[in-house]
């Protein structure tokens, strides 16, 4: 750990310089960079999908969707937008203060850390690698330890591609993450479990070091079956996809559980069975199409979730695992108890609870009573109950009649709230993310108010009442003594 310690040192000096000799602030170094990202992943397609079949299972068709396709359109949507985005934004100032001007100019924080998670550990480090080139900082990434070959294939690829004076790599588990959180950072973004994050935040408020945290938790799906009723095999299979269908549910915005009503809760078990047939096949575990689970610690996580007898008894579909392949069956289950491990934990997994209620509308009160989520999931079509979830729930997101695809919209922020995150990113937030926004203000010495400065007095104070109201012309009258 000697060496790894030098390691960071020297690295954060390196990018420091770098940083300070101003070329990472050039539109032209962002661009170039983001260039390289997007020829790094076009020219690597073949050994990305090979490194993210070896750590997690993953279909290259799934990974070049959730992944290298993702990274390739944030990147060209960062280099075709940069110029917009970085250029000045002029202010409107009080008439009072004419002819002062004002604008707000984005800068880099300077030296930058990432840390990612493993569920999708390309695109959750490139993409926030993205935010803070678009943005004009130096940057050190750390991927999980948990998708080595993902993580190797970065620590090679990276410094073959990128300016390698400005964005560096460095491997590692915890121990690592330690000693990088025992340095002084100007930004942090982190990507990972809350419990984690709680360690990132506390190990940033020791330098008042600016972080963002994508978080987890639970995020809950409601379905209002009699308004969808005509729809609902699109809904079974979206909601079939937002749980199965990327990285075997291992994926922050999965769908978690679902809410229904009671009565119809066997019509859903009776279209979700054939939709995991016809996505799967008989024998889900040789598709191919099925990601894995990530480690054996996660299994038996999953697996210990799974085998408390009252969740046991109410598995209605699937429930096998076979530790060795680090498989676990497409799982369903009717009402598991409500204070199970499995119902107040990030399933994080292939098993959908549904929770079953005598009345759609109680959904509302049953997220309220959990934290925040970083995503509601609803289908329906009542207008009445949007409303409800818009204006009774808080969470990252609510996305209405579909699952996931909110994360793909770079027009939408993506982010949580309460223990599901602080901030956002994803297109032009990313670059706000890894941005200060430095108020500037250009006054004039042409003219100078007397009520700005003592001695006090009363007609002071009234032409002060006025000018915070911008009421210019009681202010004339003011001046010319024909307002009291
Ligand atoms: N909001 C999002 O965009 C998003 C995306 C993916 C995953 N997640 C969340 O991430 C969680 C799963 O990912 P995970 O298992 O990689 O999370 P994690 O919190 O265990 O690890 C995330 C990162 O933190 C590092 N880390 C681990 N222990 C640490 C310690 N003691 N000190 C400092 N750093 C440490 C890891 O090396 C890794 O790089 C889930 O909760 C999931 O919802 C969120």
């Amino acid at each position: 750990m000697e060496a790894m310690k030098e390691t960071v040192e020297q690295s954060l000096r390196e990018m420091r310089e770098t940083f300070e000799s101003g070329r990472t602030r050039s539109v032209k170094w962002r661009k170039t960079q983001l260039g390289a990202i997007i020829e790094m992943v076009k020219d690597n397609e073949d050994k990305m999908c090979d490194v993210l079949f070896q750590d997690l299972g993953k279909h290259s068709t799934e990974a070049f969707r959730d992944e290298l396709g993702f990274v390739i359109r944030s990147a060209t949507t960062a280099l075709n937008c940069l110029d917009k985005w970085a250029v000045p934004k002029k202010s409107n100032l009080p008439l009072l203060f004419y002819p002062a001007k004002g604008q707000v100019v984005s800068e880099p924080y300077g030296t930058v850390l990432v840390l990612s998670s493993w569920n999708f550990p390309i695109s959750l480090s490139l993409d926030p690698l993205i935010g803070a080139i678009s943005a004009g900082n130096t940057v050190l990434l750390k991927a999980s330890e948990l998708s080595p070959n993902a993580s190797a294939f970065l620590a090679k690829a990276i410094p073959s591609y990128l300016d390698t004076k400005a964005i560096k790599v460095i491997e590692g588990g915890p121990d690592v993450a330690t000693i990088l959180l025992q340095h002084q950072w100007d930004k942090i973004f982190f990507t990972g479990s809350p419990r984690i994050g709680k360690i990132i935040m506390a190990a940033a408020a020791e330098h008042l070091t600016p972080v963002t945290l994508e978080l987890g938790g639970k995020c809950p799906t409601i379905i209002d079956h009699r308004s969808v009723s005509k729809d609902m095999k699109s809904v079974v299979k979206r909601i079939s996809g937002g749980k199965w269908g990327s990285c075997s549910g291992q994926a922050c915005i999965a769908v978690d559980y679902v809410l229904v009503e009671q009565s119809f809760a066997s019509s859903l078990i009776d279209m979700l069975k054939p939709t995991i047939k016809s996505f799967f096949g008989e024998n889900p575990k040789e598709s191919g199409c099925l990601s894995r689970i990530v480690s054996k610690k996660h299994f038996q996580r999953l697996s210990r979730l799974l085998n408390d007898p009252r969740v046991q008894a109410s598995i209605v579909y699937g429930g096998s695992m076979d530790e060795e392949k680090l498989y676990v069956e497409p799982t369903i289950l009717l009402d598991p108890p409500l204070d199970s491990e499995i119902m107040n934990e990030e399933i994080f997994g292939p098993i959908l609870p549904i929770i079953t209620l005598r009345d759609i509308q109680e959904s509302i009160g049953f997220i309220k009573s959990k934290p925040k989520p970083l995503a509601i999931y609803a289908f329906t079509k009542d207008e009445n109950l949007k409303t409800r979830i818009l204006s009774e729930t808080s969470s990252g997101s609510v996305t209405f009649n579909d699952v996931m695809i909110q994360y793909m919209c770079d027009a939408l922020p993506f982010g949580g709230v309460g223990e599901s995150g602080i901030g956002r990113y994803h297109g032009k937030y990313s670059f706000e993310c890894f941005s200060h926004e430095k108020a500037i203000m250009e006054g004039s010495l042409a003219m100078d108010l007397e009520a700005r400065y003592p001695p006090w007095n009363s007609f002071k104070l009234k032409f002060i009442r006025l000018a915070f109201r911008e009421a210019y012309f009681k202010l004339i009258l003011l001046m010319l003594g024909l307002k009291k």
